[in-house]
């Protein structure tokens, strides 16, 4: 298609250079890769010398240059591999939950180990938007037909633990309300992560569709989604947090969306019961239960952990931010 549309006496080259920017940092990670990786034709010469020239880091970055399947698998493997980070901190957030054990804090203490790393290690209600699904489900496809059947394996298995995290987060929200459908739930953040919009496969979604299933009125609200209505949501969205949670007999809190200006005990007084379900890997939980709340956390010992000083949020200057947000 690039030769047949490219101009005459042209001879069109083809330079795979997969992107590996993020949501929310795109500007940032565009203009400060970690690794340029080209996949060229072996008797392309001198596509390289350009793209280095267009990157300007010819010394100072690492280039990885390959060939176009190389340079594609790359991408694949590197999204799926954070696939796979996510949810084994969230299969380990399961027995957490379960032996009383608490995740932020081995999250904390494997990602200080530099062979494991912190990205990456926060447990949540599993991973989401554009990307880490479909690279998954991309390499899944591609590793049946190579007959890789380990990775394809692997990678199902972290697909069984995402989709379950969804399930389980619902669960815990019926049991702490239990079976009768009361008073309202507030849903604060559901974009796919923090500082976006997106909402492609975005996991808190889901959890919202599965509540109004079970017949509770879910009421949204997400600090960059200005929408009334979202397709895939089967819940209005509010264009306050106070609208969202008024009356609320429970306040979703599943992502690291950031709801600035907002304080829990001014929340305190709008909800309709101060009880909050939320993700383990919020660092500001501490102020929420000064405030009264009642802190439901996925994942996480029933006994708060202590914190460290150097994440504590200050009173007054609380902004729902985790601290590589910051
Ligand atoms: N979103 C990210 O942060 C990000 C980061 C790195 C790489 N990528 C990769 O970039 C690609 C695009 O991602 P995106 O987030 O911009 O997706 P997107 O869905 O926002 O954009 C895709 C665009 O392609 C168009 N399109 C789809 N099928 C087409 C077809 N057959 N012919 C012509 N146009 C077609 C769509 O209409 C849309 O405008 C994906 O492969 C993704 O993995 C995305
Ligand atoms: O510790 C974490 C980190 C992320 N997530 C979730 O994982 C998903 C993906 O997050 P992230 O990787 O930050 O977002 P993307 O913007 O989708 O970026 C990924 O997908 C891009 C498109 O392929 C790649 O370029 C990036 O390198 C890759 O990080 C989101 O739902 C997050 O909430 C967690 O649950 N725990």
């Amino acid at each position: 298609m690039i030769r047949r549309n490219a101009p005459p006496g042209t001879e069109p080259e083809l330079v795979w250079n997969p992107e590996f920017l993020r949501e929310g940092s795109a500007v940032a990670d565009c203009l400060s890769p970690d690794r340029v990786v080209l996949g060229l034709h072996p008797q392309d010469v001198s596509s390289e010398q350009r793209l280095r020239a267009l990157y300007g880091l010819a010394t100072r970055r690492s280039f990885f240059v390959t060939d176009y399947r190389t340079a594609e698998l790359v991408k694949q493997a590197a999204n799926a591999y954070l696939a796979l980070k996510i949810s084994y901190i969230n299969a380990i957030a399961e027995l957490c939950e379960q032996n009383g054990a608490d995740v932020t804090m081995v999250s904390d203490a494997l990602g200080a180990d530099p062979r494991i790393g912190r990205g990456h290690l926060d447990s949540g209600i599993g991973y989401g938007g554009g990307c880490l699904p479909k690279d998954v489900r991309a390499l899944i496809s591609v590793a049946h037909e190579a007959g890789a059947y380990s990775l394809a394996g692997m990678l199902q298995a972290a697909q069984a633990t995402n989709s379950a995290r969804r399930d389980h987060a619902v669960a815990r929200a019926a049991s702490v309300l239990g079976p009768t459908p009361q008073g309202p739930i507030a849903v604060l953040g559901i974009a796919f992560k923090a500082d976006t919009d997106d909402l492609r496969e975005a996991p808190i979604v889901d959890v919202v569709n599965q509540l109004v299933d079970l017949g509770w009125e879910v009421r949204v609200y997400d600090p960059y989604v200005t929408a009334q209505r979202v397709p895939s949501c089967r819940a209005a969205l509010e264009p306050t947090v106070s609208a969202a949670c008024a009356g609320a007999q429970l306040v979703l809190l599943l992502g690291s969306h950031r709801l600035t200006g907002v304080t829990p005990e001014a929340l305190g007084d709008v909800v309709g019961a101060r009880r909050l379900l939320t993700v383990a890997s919020r660092p500001e939980l501490d102020r929420w239960r000064a405030a009264g709340w009642e802190c439901i956390i996925l994942g996480a010992s029933a006994t708060p952990h202590r914190t460290d000083p150097a994440v504590a949020v200050p009173a007054g200057s609380w902004t729902g931010r985790l601290p590589e947000h910051q």
